[in-house]
């Protein structure tokens, strides 16, 4: 089951509409991305989470699909809790949930059949790119604290992907504080569990702000 996330507003893109409700070459931007998890054999469920103030303009764009919609929570992870407890009244807990944010419409079939094997593997397990740049730590951000090594770093992406008993009984223990965590896989995690590391692309970008947007609709004109 693909948990697809579009429950956010978008305030670092500035626009106002929240991006997943932009369109590029016509089409919603929230199209392309449950597009890609819609059309493979190997996702049984979508399920769709989104914000509760765009419910009917959500329910109006996927008319046509076999999806279900439920409201999304005040922060990522809230949303993601949401979806599980809703998926909880009919999953079993060796059911592969893949949590995938909506603005991340670059995703390639190859990344999310990954997810769902590896996940199957080992239980637990995250999309990542290694970092081609030094990445530096600063608690002020004026000055650098801080350099880690560049051959330790990663750059995480989504689908982030488990065995659904593990992530939602991590959920449930770190309910209180979710707000805490910026991904997925970091709360299941601080409880000791493994996660282990699927290969993303550097197209699998996040549409954040109106940079990566320029970049999208370059992308779209390429893969559409
Ligand atoms: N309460 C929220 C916040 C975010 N998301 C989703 O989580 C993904 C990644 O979040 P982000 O890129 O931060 O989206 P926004 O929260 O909309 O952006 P911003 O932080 O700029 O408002 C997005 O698909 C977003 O819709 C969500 O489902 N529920
Ligand atoms: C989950 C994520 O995409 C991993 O990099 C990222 O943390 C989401 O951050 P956002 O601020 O919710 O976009």
């Amino acid at each position: 089951m693909a948990i697809i996330l579009f429950g956010g507003i978008g305030k670092r893109l500035g626009s106002k509409i929240p991006k997943q409700f932009l369109k590029i070459r016509d089409r919603y931007l929230m199209e392309y991305t449950i597009e890609k998890f819609y059309s493979l054999r190997t996702v049984d469920k979508v399920l769709v989470v989104s914000n509760k103030n765009w419910m009917k303009k959500t329910r109006e764009i996927l008319k046509d699909k076999n999806i279900e919609i439920i409201e999304g929570g005040n922060s990522r992870e809230e949303s993601t809790y949401k979806a599980l407890k809703y998926i909880s009244n009919f999953a079993e807990s060796d059911d592969i949930i893949l949590i995938h944010d909506g603005v991340r419409p670059f995703v390639s079939e190859r990344i999310i059949n990954e997810n769902i094997s590896l996940a199957r593997k080992f239980g637990a397990v995250i999309t990542v790119v290694p970092s081609e740049n030094t990445m530096v730590i600063s608690r002020d951000g004026r000055k650098l604290d801080a350099v880690p090594k560049r051959d330790l770093l990663y750059i995480v992406q989504t689908p982030q992907s488990f065995k659904f008993g593990l992530i939602y009984n991590a959920f449930k223990k770190e309910e209180k504080n979710l707000s805490y965590y910026t991904d997925d896989a970091s709360i299941l995690k601080a409880q000791g569990m493994e996660i282990y590391f699927v290969e993303g692309s550097k197209l699998n970008i996040k549409i954040t702000t109106k940079e990566d947007l320029i970049i999208a609709e370059q992308l779209c004109s390429m893969q559409f």
